[in-house]
């Protein structure tokens, strides 16, 4: 592995990624970049390596070969590969957020302490923490949910509390798995709405793993994986993401274009 950081003005970079399992080869050479407030996401078959590539593209899984390099807000850029894994779960929780299908929010916390811990492991005070932490819950529509536990609320809002928490660190980037999987469409529309929105807002990049094209049709870019390696890549013709890609039906009464403004980038 080279430790020549790939410097440049992308937030993620991405270069010649290979992973094996045994004889499997996960992924087998993959390049992405992802620009400053850039939504990706991440389609193909099951087994094809999408998460795979997340978990490289997040520092959770060291590829056996290429090169993963983040650059924060501000700062250097971190090469991926270079770091120990102390050092790489430090770099996790500053600069990345999560968001996974089934939220995998901490049971026996409120609302509230699953939003204000990502900040408390970096340091803050509880009362800054939870202040902070208010905020993000009144931004995906959670005012007054602070004190539930996670087995007091719906699916949906299980998820905006875990998009919160994503959030609340003001990560480079977000990485979400199926963020939609295991919630009914129109939940889904409205959790990968405040996705996408809430994300933009904060001006992180954001890649979405997912099977479902009408949830990928909230990514301004898109990449196919199959047997490990990127065969298809398409970008918004209107160069937008959000409501406008949702497709017909998707709602009650929503109007949409489907995937008619998807263009094949090469
Ligand atoms: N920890 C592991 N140990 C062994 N093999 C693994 C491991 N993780 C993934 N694999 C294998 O690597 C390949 C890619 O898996 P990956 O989970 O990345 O696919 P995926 O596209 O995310 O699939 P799905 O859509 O079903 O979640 C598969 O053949 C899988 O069985």
């Amino acid at each position: 592995m080279t430790t020549t950081p790939l410097a440049g003005p992308d937030r993620l970079t991405a270069r010649g990624l290979v992973k094996r399992f045994g004889e499997t080869v996960a992924l087998a050479g993959v390049d992405v970049s992802l620009a400053p407030g850039e939504s990706l996401s991440v389609m193909g078959p099951s087994g094809s390596g999408k998460s795979t590539l997340l978990h490289c593209l997040a520092g959770i899984l060291q590829p056996d070969a290429g090169d993963v390099v983040l650059q924060p807000a501000d700062g250097s850029p971190l090469d991926l590969g270079s770091l120990g894994e102390r050092r790489r779960s430090l770099v996790r929780r500053q600069h990345l957020g999560f968001v996974f299908q089934f939220g995998q929010l901490l049971s026996e916390l409120t609302a509230l302490e699953n939003v204000a811990l990502p900040s408390m492991l970096l340091g803050a005070s509880r009362d800054d923490a939870e202040l902070t932490a208010s905020g993000w819950l009144g931004r995906l529509g959670l005012d007054g949910m602070g004190d539930r536990r996670p087995g007091e609320l719906s699916g949906g809002q299980a998820q905006r509390v875990a998009v919160a928490r994503a959030l609340v660190t003001r990560p480079a980037v977000v990485f979400a798995d199926e963020p939609t999987g295991a919630l009914d469409q129109a939940t889904g529309y409205e959790v990968m709405r405040l996705l996408t929105e809430t994300t933009r807002a904060a001006g992180a990049s954001l890649v979405v793993v997912t099977h479902d094209a009408d949830v990928a049709a909230w990514c301004e870019r898109r990449i196919t994986v199959r047997d490990g390696l990127v065969v298809d890549e398409a970008r918004r013709a209107d160069g937008t993401a959000g409501a406008a890609t949702v497709p017909a039906g998707a709602v009650p009464g929503v109007a949409a274009d489907g995937l008619d403004g998807w263009a094949g980038a090469r």
